[in-house]
């Protein structure tokens, strides 16, 4: 999207949010709140600027030859996701693991894959598996697990209202699938 289109985007969601503002029985023009459409719509397309990004721009080439085919872990990726039922964020953290085949990624590069597909509209399901994807497309791994833990405002703010539950969600490729050792080496080590 080009800085012109962006600017136009910004100033069509500033004005959905002044509705908004409006239709829920505030006063857009008083003090407080005549800045905050446009703050909302900055911060809205801040929370989705993942679907501007493409998986070879993130990873910038940062794919390296290297002999080893141990497994590698980067655990507690910290994510912030919405969910597309509710727009409400869903928080928690992201494992991930693969077993490389002849290419390691750039570390920086997994935190960087889970960014970009959880500031979109997501449901968590369907974030684990690109992740996965992504991680497997990239590397060429024999093998990738990736496991989210995460609570869903849209069950704690409202709906159930149920403030300590959290939903695990794991995507299990190629030797993390069939080779239980591995699977239990990964679980034991994301404990
Ligand atoms: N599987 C899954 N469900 C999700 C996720 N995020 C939100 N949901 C659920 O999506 C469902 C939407 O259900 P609906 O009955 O259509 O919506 P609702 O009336 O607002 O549902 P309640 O939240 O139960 O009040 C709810 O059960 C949410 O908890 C997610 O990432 N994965
Ligand atoms: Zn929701």
């Amino acid at each position: 999207m080009s800085d012109t289109d962006n600017k136009t985007t910004t100033d069509a969601l500033t004005d959905y949010y002044r509705d908004v503002i409006t239709l829920l029985g505030e006063d857009v023009e008083r003090e407080g709140l005549v800045d905050t459409p446009s703050r909302a719509a900055k911060a809205m397309q801040f929370l989705t600027h993942g679907y501007g990004l493409s998986l070879e721009e993130v990873v910038n080439g940062a794919v390296f030859t290297s002999e080893s085919d141990e497994m590698v872990l980067v655990k507690d990726i910290e994510l912030y996701s919405l969910c597309e039922h509710h727009i409400l964020p869903f928080i928690g953290r992201c494992h991930i693991a693969y077993l490389p085949n002849g290419k390691v990624l750039g570390l920086s590069k997994f935190a960087r894959i889970v960014d970009m597909y959880a500031r979109r509209l997501q449901i968590q399901e369907q974030l684990t598996l690109q992740i996965a994807q992504a991680v497997e497309e990239v590397t060429g791994a024999k093998g990738v697990a990736v496991v989210i833990e995460a609570r869903h405002m849209c069950m704690m703010m409202r709906g159930v209202q149920k403030q300590n539950s959290s939903m695990t969600t794991s995507v299990m490729r190629g030797g993390f699938r069939e080779n239980h050792r591995t699977r239990q080496e990964f679980l034991s080590l994301i404990k």
